[in-house]
């Protein structure tokens, strides 16, 4: 049985989503905060990483643990529904089956626990 990874293309086409998902995520006004300052071709690079090791593909996501990564952020869960909508957005665009689109998010859903800050959920 083929990963998702292979489903949706493979490396480039990884590359393409995520490159669309950062042009969407950057132009939503309440997302764009979190990013001022932050090199995004290093940013893009760790997010192609996670997203093949995530969806069953050849690369190793070397990076910090999403709770390092994200902590102290101030992200609610609200801006964790956004950029989902965002990737959600990009893989339909590229052409991902709707029921393999569902099945990502599916996937990334659970990383709110570690990506979502504490305090932000409790307010
Ligand atoms: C499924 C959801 C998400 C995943 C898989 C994800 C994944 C990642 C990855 C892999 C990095 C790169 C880490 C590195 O370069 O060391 C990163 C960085 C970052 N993420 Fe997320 N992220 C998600 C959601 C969010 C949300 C909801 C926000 C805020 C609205 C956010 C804001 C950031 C910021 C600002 C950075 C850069 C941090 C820095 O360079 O210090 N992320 N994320």
């Amino acid at each position: 049985m083929s990963t998702i990874y292979e489903q949706i293309g493979g490396h480039a086409a990884l590359v393409a989503v995520v490159d669309d998902f950062y042009v969407r995520v950057l132009g939503d006004e309440t997302l764009a905060p979190f990013f001022i300052g932050v090199a995004m071709p290093r940013l893009k690079g760790h997010q192609v990483e996670f997203f093949a090791s995530a969806l069953g593909g050849p690369m190793e996501y070397r990076g910090r643990s999403m709770k390092d990564v994200h902590r102290g952020l101030g992200v609610e869960q609200a801006h964790f529904d956004g950029v989902a909508a965002h990737l959600s957005g990009a893989l339909v665009s590229a052409g991902v089956p709707a029921e393999t689109v569902s099945t990502i998010i599916d996937t990334i859903a659970p990383l709110a626990a570690d990506i979502v800050s504490p305090t932000a959920a409790a307010s």
